[in-house]
């Protein structure tokens, strides 16, 4: 790395680990090969015991005016957070004696350090792969319980290891594919074509597996997207306000309000004592009809959008026939599980058929809804229904969750380059060596997401496993 580099690894940085401003405690932290030469001229009695927190005075080297009184500890390397020296300063919070402190640690010598720039030395120093240093921006990122457990299972290396048996397994096709490139006239040898073909595809679906589990990892991250559909008038907004406790939406008698999509966050009360670990994201939409009403067109296709996106719906309609044109158009646009329900089910509804026994058996085909927003009747519920919904249509139980844009663009052009593998290798269309530079392709996207960038693995696995004796 060059001197001018900004982020140079032979610089000693520091910086504010807590939040900033008003608080009981906030902790600097400086890492990098003077971190204890530096830190020697603010801090005495020096040196503390490694890894125990010692009560120091902290002064200005510039003037030798006291700072605080604050606990010391010091991490030598490796055995710290970035590998490096490590050397963390709790004092007490606010905003003037951290402050203080790090101006007389730049004083001396530290850079304040980047963005993430210690995780990032975690992971130079090979303390942390890259999608477990992404793991911790996304756990300070957490808004969900369920985010939490996703980004600790990423920390935890969960992703990684997937990703790096995949990796493992493709390794293991290239070993295959090289010696069939060597020997391609041996074709009932110890390598045959299917043998290859099949261990592509497993991988291949181990691929998939790991991209099936985004939309779960989105719940996680965002909440999961419930979208209230139906035709004008059906209440929509009515229970839209009613769901999220306050009046958000226009309501009127005229059907047509609702233009723009209006979107609430809902944490759904805990069902038998289990409280969901996502809240949803009702989103209130344009009523769904033929118009030439261009405003409200423009409502409906942003309707759509938000269909398009969801991961369950409601479907509104105050009587069944409502209700099941609803379903029917909703899932021509997705494949999310569809709750519906009959809207406006209270006393001051003047006395219609939807309720009375001639539902028959339409009804409990549909397994309806009946909620009213005038008197809350059936909205809890409801929620309870959706959050069901949600989790039986998108849980992955057994998989760690890809909730990273980044590693779900990786893992799809992996999975892209071993259909191409697949194509050339099974057909016969193109010649070994062009279908073996679609395998590598495959195994850089999934290094990309873990980091591992180390060719000698293919070089072991090809001589090591062959021997080949050249
Ligand atoms: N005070 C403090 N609390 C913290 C952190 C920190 O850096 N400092 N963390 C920062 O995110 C998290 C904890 N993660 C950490 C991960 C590794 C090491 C560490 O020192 N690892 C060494 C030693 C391991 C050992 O002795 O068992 C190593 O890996 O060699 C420290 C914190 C949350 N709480
Ligand atoms: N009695 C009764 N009336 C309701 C209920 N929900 C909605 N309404 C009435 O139905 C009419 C339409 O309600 P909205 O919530 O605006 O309907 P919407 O589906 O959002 O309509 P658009 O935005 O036009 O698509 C209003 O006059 C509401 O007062 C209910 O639960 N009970
Ligand atoms: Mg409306």
């Amino acid at each position: 790395m060059s001197a001018t580099d900004p982020l140079a690894l032979d610089d000693t940085i520091a910086a504010l680990a807590t939040a900033p401003g008003r608080g009981a405690l906030a902790v600097v932290r400086v890492s990098g090969p003077s971190a204890f030469a530096l830190v020697e001229t603010v801090a005495a009695p020096w040196p503390p015991a490694p890894r125990v927190a010692t009560l120091l005075t902290l002064r200005d080297p510039r003037t030798g005016e006291r700072i605080d009184r604050a606990l010391v500890t010091c991490f030598p390397a490796p055995r710290s957070y970035t590998g490096e020296d490590v050397v963390e300063i709790a004092t007490h919070g606010g905003t003037a004696v951290p402050a203080a402190l790090l101006a007389a640690l730049a004083a001396a010598g530290a850079r304040p350090a980047a963005p993430g720039e210690f995780t990032r030395r975690a992971v130079l120093h090979g303390k942390l792969d890259l999608a477990q240093g992404e793991a911790v921006g996304a756990l300070i990122d957490a808004r969900t319980q369920a985010m939490r457990r996703a980004a600790l299972t990423q920390l935890d290396g969960g992703l990684s290891r997937r990703v790096g048996a995949l990796r493992e397994a493709l390794l293991h096709v290239e070993a295959l594919l090289a010696y069939d490139i060597d020997f391609p006239e041996e074709d009932d040898g110890p390598v045959s074509r299917t043998r290859v073909a099949d261990a592509a595809d497993e991988a291949r679906r181990g691929i998939d597996a790991l991209l099936a589990t985004v939309p779960a990892g989105a719940i996680a991250r965002d909440g999961a997207i419930v979208v209230i559909a139906g035709p004008p008038n059906a209440g929509k907004s009515s229970l839209f306000n009613a769901l999220a406790g306050e009046a958000r939406a226009l309501v009127t008698e005229i059907p047509g309000t609702t233009r723009d999509a209006l979107e609430v966050v809902v944490e759904p009360a805990p069902v038998d004592g289990r409280r969901a670990p996502w809240p949803l994201r009702l989103i209130d939409t344009a009523g769904l009809r033929d118009t030439d009403d261009r405003v409200e067109r423009l409502g409906i296709e942003v309707s759509e959008r938000w269909l398009r996106r969801a991961h369950a719906v409601l479907a509104c309609g105050e009587t069944i026939d409502d209700v099941q044109r609803t379903i029917d158009y909703v899932e021509t646009i997705t494949d999310a599980p569809v709750l519906p329900l009959l809207t406006k089910q209270d006393e001051r509804r003047a006395p219609g058929a939807e309720r009375g026994s001639s539902l028959g058996a339409r009804r409990s085909a549909l397994d309806l809804h009946f909620v009213s927003a005038e008197t809350g009747a059936g909205l809890h519920a409801l929620l309870g229904a959706a959050v069901d919904a949600v989790d039986a249509r998108w849980s992955a139980p057994d998989l760690p969750l890809v909730t990273h844009a980044r590693h779900q663009h990786a893992l799809a052009a992996a999975r892209e380059e071993l259909d191409a593998f697949a194509h050339a290798w099974r057909d016969d269309a193109l010649p070994a060596p062009v279908a073996a530079v679609h395998l590598r392709a495959a195994v850089g996207a999934l290094e990309s997401v873990i980091g591992a960038v180390d060719v000698e693995d293919v070089l072991d696995r090809v001589f090591g496993t062959f021997c080949v004796g050249k």
